[in-house]
């Protein structure tokens, strides 16, 4: 059948009354919902929270998104650049604003992005971090085996030490419990400070025998040494496709490493388990030379209590346990790094504010051990190097989290209903680049672009401070340490007060990164270390940040950055 006959076929009255009522009925449905949907979207008053929220009756749901095509119009919209999508969707009249998504029949995402939700949100207790996107993440990312993942799934029961009162299976069926102990002893707790001095400890060393080191995993099931840190990277750059879901024979170099970084892990087991002894602990009671810190020995010693925790599993946690603990930290202190280095007189501002901090311009000829000197104490007080800091994590820290609802209870936050066991998203990644937020002194500095004093308060310059003076709540106040006490009480100083649901790339609430402690010691120490040791020269004069890995955390660079790098000869004065 040509053209011409089909056009006549649907034209003959015979043939298509029924069909032609069905198009115009399911036309006029779709134009009546959207109207609706419209209607009620740009009716509801969101901008609008009442004070005390705690008497308040929550009836009402966030608005619902309008889409012509109900679930597949926002589906499709977010599946193709869910940066624009959410964007547009989390703004209305110019402001960061909340909003609820069909994606499928049955499914409506919360998308929560003003910063009044956002603080209510992470403050609320019963919001958790949803299971799925964790078992997501280890099976999909870190290869974990199936078996072991079906204990994750049916884990319900919280990570606190006592279960969720619906949760009725035995302690061994708790893998999140297990897991979050351990991290939040190893990292905010007791193993922090060893952690923090033995990053700094092997990144100095590594530093210092640039070209030549290698970091290697103990051995591999032939005896080889594998390059682990190379395997770890090759991960790293598949994680954007292991997100997508894309098979193993469309691009197999990941999928590989992951498995040669796996067998490492089970050989560096057999090998630690027979060759550890306890007398060999370090004096500071966490590290030691075959597990290396409290926290792989805690691991070793919980893990295989837990249903299903075999090696094998044990290792794709460790896969898990590296990307997670190296990704961001070192493309936060590229970027960093990078935005120093391409401005002289920036360079030179950080190299003086350091000197001073650190009571030295040559660090290494210092009568204090270079570990001693780049310890956070320290490091904390430098206000410059911490406005950097907070300032590459505003422009660069661009992840999307996941929060859920009860299974069983309805939440108001604020003044929104969030029913029990929905599913709320909220980008950083937005909320850092809220423009009508944060201080751009008077459009000077733009939110798209590195400002390194954003984060700085002159006390003799009102208009200074991260927040954009027209919105700040509160006014900013120095930090209190001991070591602010001799600071000149004119001299500008760090600050993030005001800043609290703008400003997460860590996330926040129960399910924030219990390695942010660790980060910013370890960003700080190698910044520190970088550019007061190092004379580096970018090769190349602009950077673009790779899109496709928009969401998974801090962005890094679309192509290779090469760079010269020598060691700095400077005179040693003290300060
Ligand atoms: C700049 C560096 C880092 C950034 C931007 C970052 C970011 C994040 C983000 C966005 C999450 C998810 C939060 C959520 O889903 O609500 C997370 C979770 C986590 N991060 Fe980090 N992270 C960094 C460094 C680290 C380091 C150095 C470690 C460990 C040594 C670490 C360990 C963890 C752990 C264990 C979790 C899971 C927390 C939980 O589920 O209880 N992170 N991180």
């Amino acid at each position: 059948m040509n053209l011409h006959h089909e056009i006549v076929s649907l034209l003959d009255p015979n043939f298509s009354s029924a069909v032609w009522m069905l198009i115009i009925v399911v036309a006029l449905l779709l134009v009546v919902t959207y109207m609706r949907t419209w209607y009620k979207y740009h009716h509801t008053d969101r901008f609008e929270l009442p004070e005390d929220t705690a008497s308040l009756e929550v009836t009402e749901l966030p608005p619902l998104y309008p889409s012509v095509i109900p679930f597949l119009g926002s589906a499709i919209s977010f599946a193709w650049d869910n940066a624009k999508f959410l964007r547009r969707a989390t703004s209305y009249a110019g402001k960061a604003t909340v909003a609820r998504v069909a994606m499928v029949p049955g499914f409506q995402i919360y998308l929560f992005q003003d910063r009044e939700t956002i603080k209510r949100l992470f403050k609320h207790p019963a919001v958790g971090s949803p299971v799925p996107v964790y078992t997501f993440a280890i099976q999909r990312f870190f290869g974990m085996p199936k078996r072991t993942v079906e204990v994750y799934r049916a884990d319900n029961s919280g990570s606190g030490l006592k279960p969720n009162p619906d949760f009725t299976l035995p302690a061994d069926a708790r893998p999140f419990y297990v897991t979050h102990k351990g991290l939040l002893q190893g990292l905010t707790g007791p193993g922090l400070g060893p952690n923090t001095r033995r990053y700094t400890e092997a990144f100095l060393k590594y530093l210092q025998t640039y070209g030549n080191a290698k970091i290697l995993s103990p051995s591999s099931s032939k005896g080889e040494w594998v390059y682990y840190i190379d395997d770890l990277w090759k991960v790293d750059a598949g994680i954007p496709w292991f997100s997508r879901r894309i098979p193993r024979f469309l691009v197999p170099e990941p999928y590989r490493a992951r498995e040669r970084m796996i067998q490492g892990l089970k050989d560096w087991y057999e090998y630690a388990r027979e060759h550890f002894d306890e007398s060999n602990i370090d004096e500071d009671g966490d590290g030691d030379p075959v597990w290396g810190s409290s926290l792989s020995r805690h691991r070793q010693k919980t893990f295989p209590k837990v249903r299903e925790h075999d090696d094998r599993a044990i290792a794709s946690l460790d896969v898990g346990h590296s990307w997670g603990s190296s990704s961001n930290v070192v493309a936060t202190t590229f970027m960093a790094a990078h935005h120093i280095l391409s401005d002289q007189a920036l360079l030179s501002r950080v190299r003086t504010s350091l000197a001073k901090t650190l009571g030295t311009t040559n660090i290494s000829a210092s009568p204090k051990l270079v570990t001693d000197l780049l310890d956070p104490k320290i490091l904390y007080t430098d206000a410059l190097l911490c406005s950097i800091y907070a300032e590459i994590l505003r422009l660069h820290g661009m992840a999307h989290f996941l929060v859920s609802a009860p299974e069983r209870t309805d939440l108001q936050i604020g003044r929104w209903l969030f029913p029990h066991g929905s599913i709320g998203l909220l980008s950083s990644g937005i909320a850092h680049m809220d423009a009508s937020f944060w201080n751009t002194r008077d459009g000077q500095h733009p939110v798209n672009e590195f400002w390194p004093d954003r984060f700085l308060v002159d006390p003799r310059d009102p208009k200074s401070g991260p927040v954009n003076p027209a919105c700040r709540e509160i006014p900013y106040s120095r930090p209190q340490g001991h070591q602010q006490a001799v600071v000149d009480d004119d001299e500008p100083y760090f600050c993030m007060d005001g800043t609290e649901g703008a400003w997460f790339p860590y996330g926040g609430g129960g399910g924030i990164c219990l390695g942010r402690f660790l980060a910013k010691n370890a960003i700080l120490a190698s910044l520190a270390y970088l550019m007061m040791e190092f004379d580096i020269e970018p090769q190349v004069k602009s950077m673009a940040v790779n899109p496709w890995r928009y969401g998974l955390g801090v962005n890094q660079p679309k192509y290779p950055t090469p760079f010269k790098i020598r060691k700095r000869q400077v005179l040693d004065v003290q300060g």
